[in-house]
């Protein structure tokens, strides 16, 4: 099975004795190390000081493994496609092992990086690239997959032997930070591919001329400033026939920019009741007293409908003990979780010595939180101020991106491995800035800084009291409980007054916020404030169903009145609906 193997990481760590002895013609690993976007140009700048060819393999292979596992499976992989070049024949029966353990994984495992196909979808990525509309518009909440669909198009497009479309970009929140980008062709081959300079020209006059054959994927909007020339490519001044498909947040759907954008919307709802199983059996199926855990934990369950965190659960069931089993699991818990297993990973370390390794590093890490803040505030997923060094505990949490910005000069940016560990960090930082809580509690009620509201979640989570012993080794214990204490009553004011006269209050919003908290008095001061009734108004999805119903569990002496009639709800989330019966009277 996939997950019983080695990592590639491992694999490569394992060989590097024999590797920097054995490698051969370096220039040639590493142009295809710059081509695969592994190494950047401050990584090929470093290894032209290096003097001698066996420094030189050393660093190849101390820098691929510490940028983690992504880049040790590309570069196993040039290593495999180039071996009579570049490996000394005595290791080819060691790459060929790793590339017949990849076709295996591939044909055994429709999961890990594959993608994975909901039983009874409508709709899938295959006939999103075939439809006509010239606008397509995917949304859907944090980690459901928006991403992964568009990929899958691109995926699915390469593949195609007889392609209806000649061109496809794809251009993510990175690129779609800088508005300022300078003409259409630049976007088009400055960013990812380059014509032959001798092609450009014919490329660039093709392109132009039969924009019919284009599709242009912007993953990740938020904004885009007005007469930009992404704004020009999504209205259809610039390309005016080619297909646009955009992906944002479900918040982001009702921005004034798409008000006049005629457009056809895919809403991604994640993996299906019958995926999370498949899914869960193939990744636990060696151990059914953990897939027994999963399946039988609706909260878990209701969770991992978000493929990200049924990926994140995976990686953390296998801690298992009777207290991760027995208290409600939130996704702020799990992000902490991931948090400091990465540390542990990077630090080398053993579980008890976490909290003392990341006393020691606070001075590294709370840079991080502030920079991370402060780009979300901006909306931003480049780290445009910070620096640090790549043997920095940070650099376990950031990836790199280099841009070229000119025929001579390039910059690069940290950014997060997920934008929702961008979020998660933001919010670590409000909570060793108390005094800022209340400005973005205020901001959140703004069109301009909606997005701040997934930072606020993120805050609740972090205060409740399961969490503080995890984050003790951060912050002052008594000046979590302090905040938690003031911030109760302050969030339920702000989030309970309607944002506009014709909208609602985010009756869902309020009851995940209160279910990361975790706390019966938030419950009760909220239910009381409602005058116990409860009316959703919209479809819910199982993990809304497990935040609504654990609010509602809250209720000790008291009936809530639940009206469901305008909302579809899925089994799992009825059942969970069901499950606090003494409580609800629909
Ligand atoms: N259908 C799927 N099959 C396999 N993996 C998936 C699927 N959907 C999502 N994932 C995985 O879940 C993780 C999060 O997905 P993705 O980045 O596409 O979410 P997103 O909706 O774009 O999130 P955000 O709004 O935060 O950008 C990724 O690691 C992705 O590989």
């Amino acid at each position: 099975m996939a997950c019983a193997q080695k990592s590639a990481t491992e694999y490569l760590r394992n060989a590097r004795k024999d590797l920097v002895k054995h490698m051969k013609n370096l220039p040639l690993i590493i142009e295809n190390l710059k081509q695969k976007n592994v190494f950047n140009d401050y990584n090929l700048n470093d290894l032209k000081a290096e003097r001698t060819e066996f420094d030189k393999a050393e660093c190849i292979l101390d820098w691929v493994i510490k940028k983690g596992e992504m880049a040790s499976e590309k570069f196993l992989e040039i290593l495999d496609a180039t071996k009579s070049k570049t490996l000394d024949p005595d290791l080819h029966p060691w790459i060929s092992l790793f590339a017949s353990r990849l076709e295996d994984t591939e044909a055994n495992c429709p999961f890990g990086k594959a993608y994975i196909p909901n039983e009874g979808q409508t709709l899938s990525p295959e006939d999103l690239l075939k439809w006509q509309d010239k606008n397509i518009l995917i949304i859907g909440k944090p980690g459901v997959g928006k991403t992964t669909v568009v990929q899958e198009m691109l995926h699915l497009w390469a593949e195609k032997d007889d392609r209806e479309i000649d061109y496809m970009f794809y251009f993510d929140e990175s690129v779609l930070a800088h508005n300022s980008v300078a003409s259409l062709e630049s976007l088009l081959f400055d960013v990812y591919i380059k014509p032959m300079d001798k092609d450009r020209k014919d490329v660039f006059q093709d392109i132009e001329e039969n924009s019919d054959n284009v599709v242009i994927v912007f993953d990740g909007v938020t904004d885009l400033e007005e007469n930009s020339i992404l704004w020009k490519i999504m209205n259809h001044e610039l390309l005016p026939d080619a297909k646009i498909v955009i992906t944002c947040r479900s918040e982001v759907e009702d921005d004034p920019l798409f008000y006049d954008w005629p457009t056809r919307t895919v809403y991604v709802q994640g993996f299906s009741e019958e995926s999370i199983k498949t899914y869960y059996q193939s990744m636990l199926g060696h151990d059914p007293v953990l897939l027994d855990v999963i399946l039988k934990n609706q909260e878990l369950f209701s969770l991992s409908h978000v493929p990200l965190y049924a990926f994140m659960i995976v990686d953390l069931i296998k801690f298992k003990n009777d207290t991760v089993c027995n208290h409600p699991h939130t996704v702020t818990e799990m992000y902490i979780h991931i948090f400091r297993l990465t540390v542990m990973t990077h630090g080398n370390l053993q579980n008890k010595q976490i909290d003392k390794y990341l006393k020691e590093k606070k001075d590294q890490i709370h840079p991080l939180m502030e920079n991370a803040f402060n780009a979300t505030m901006q909306k931003c997923l480049n780290l445009l101020d910070f620096s640090s060094h790549e043997t920095d505990i940070c650099h376990a949490f950031l990836k790199m991106i280099t841009t070229t910005d000119s025929p001579t000069s390039a910059t690069t940016y940290c950014a997060f491995l997920h934008n929702t560990m961008q979020e998660f960090f933001s919010a670590l930082w409000l909570l060793g800035h108390p005094d800022e809580i209340e400005k973005v509690l205020q901001l959140c009620q703004t069109e301009e800084h909606k997005h701040m509201r997934h930072v606020l979640s993120f805050l609740c989570g972090l205060l409740s009291e399961h969490n503080i012993k995890l984050l003790k080794c951060l912050f002052p214990e008594d000046e979590i409980k302090k905040t938690s204490d003031w911030l109760i009553e302050k969030f339920l004011d702000t989030f309970l007054q309607p944002q506009s006269e014709s909208e609602e209050f985010d009756l869902l919003y309020v009851c995940q916020c209160l279910y990361e908290l975790q706390s019966h008095k938030a419950c009760s001061m909220f239910l009381e404030k409602m005058d116990h009734r409860l009316e959703p108004e919209v479809d819910l999805d199982p993990h809304q169903c497990c935040a609504l119903s654990y609010v509602i569990g809250q209720s000790r002496d008291k009936e809530v009145y639940v009206n469901l009639e305008d909302c579809n709800v899925t089994d799992v989330g009825m059942d969970m609906m069901l499950s606090c019966s003494p409580n609800i009277r629909y």
